[in-house]
């Protein structure tokens, strides 16, 4: 049976990494495993910098956002030569295994390591919420609370001024984050990348409103879509109706975790040391419908999409 595994956070850091590390930890050593904690994850992994974790290890972290292991980019990992120095580390630990808590740039890097021969558990780790297999990511939640709380506080000051406000949400190419927030927040228009972005209607369908007799109005972006500031003067000169654009930028990625992603975290943690003791590597862990699933990383990665939630979508058209 495995003895020794690793851990890592990689890509952009979200709330609910460090209760999946505790959960990854804990479990581990309930189990008899050894578990060492990599470093600003495959960074750190080809850079050497690894180190064995006991229960202390994750004291005081479950409520802390961020990830207390940190994180990067390191593009260079799609390089197979940098890939087998990891590797190579790993093996002169003895680490058997390796958990990896990201999000889907994080999970190609996990799929290769494997396709290389060296099991990996990817755990959905990112604001994002836009891995495939899960119906949630770790810290998707947490954003979506943040950027409703900015959308109540952004109604406020519209409404007191009669202004049209224009947020630019994070969700780099998926737009659940925008979804939610945008039904959640009552905002009146949701623009996402799965739906064809029309700018002329949009600034009519405001006008509209306005004549309809809206004092304010929200509209809600996800980044890459468009320039919201370069949106907000057209708005503005269309309408004469003084309009402000807000980006909300990295206040989405920190936080405390919710409860829910603690909790999702935590089991998720869990199951990938379950997996792992039972023979299983190349998986990927999911939450679908309430239940924990797993999957063939690689694939996930080459045959499943995240599926665009429909329903969401036609359920805000008629909220809007
Ligand atoms: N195609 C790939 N092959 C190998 N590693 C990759 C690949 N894509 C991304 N990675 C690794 O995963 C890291 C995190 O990916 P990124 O897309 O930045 O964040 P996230 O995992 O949160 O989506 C990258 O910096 C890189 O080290
Ligand atoms: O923190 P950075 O490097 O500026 O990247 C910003 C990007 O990271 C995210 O916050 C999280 O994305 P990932 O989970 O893919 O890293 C995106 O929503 C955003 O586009
Ligand atoms: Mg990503």
């Amino acid at each position: 049976m495995i003895k020794k595994i690793g851990v890592l956070t990689s890509g952009g850091d979200a709330p609910g990494m460090n209760a999946a590390i505790r959960g990854v930890v804990r479990a581990a050593l309930s189990e008899g495993l050894e578990v060492y904690g990599v470093y600003d994850g495959y960074l750190g992994l080809y850079e050497d910098r690894i180190e064995k974790m006991d229960r202390r290890s994750v004291s005081d972290v479950i409520n802390r956002g961020g990830t207390f292991l940190g994180s990067a980019r390191f593009p260079q990992f799609k390089d197979e030569a940098v890939r087998q120095k990891a590797i190579e580390n790993l093996n002169k630990h003895g680490i058997e295994a390796l958990v990896v808590i990201g999000g889907d740039g994080s999970y190609m890097g996990a799929k290769c390591l494997t396709e290389m021969g060296y099991p990996c558990i990817g755990l959905p780790g990112t604001i994002d919420n836009d891995v495939p297999g899960t119906d949630y990511t770790i810290g998707y939640l947490t954003a979506l609370n943040c950027v409703i709380s900015a959308i109540d506080r952004l109604r406020d000051t519209s409404s007191s001024h009669n202004r049209i406000s224009v947020i630019e949400v994070m969700g780099r190419y998926c737009g659940d984050l925008t979804m939610a927030a945008a039904i959640a927040g009552g905002a009146e228009y949701a623009i996402v990348p799965e739906k064809p972005y029309d700018e002329t209607q949009l600034i009519e369908d405001v006008v509209k409103g306005i004549k309809n007799g809206k004092k304010h109005s929200i509209i809600v972006v996800t980044e890459h879509i468009t320039d919201v500031h370069q949106l907000s003067k057209k708005i503005e000169a269309r309408t004469g109706r003084e309009t402000r654009a807000t980006i909300l930028g990295h206040v989405q990625r920190g936080g405390a975790p919710t409860a829910f992603d603690r909790v999702l975290a935590s089991r998720m943690g869990v199951y990938a040391v379950d997996l792992l003791i039972n023979g299983h590597g190349g998986r990927c862990v999911g939450v679908v419908s309430g239940e924990l699933v797993h999957h063939d990383i690689i694939d996930a990665i080459e045959n499943k999409r995240r599926v665009f939630d429909e329903e969401l979508y036609l359920t805000a058209a008629k909220l809007f």
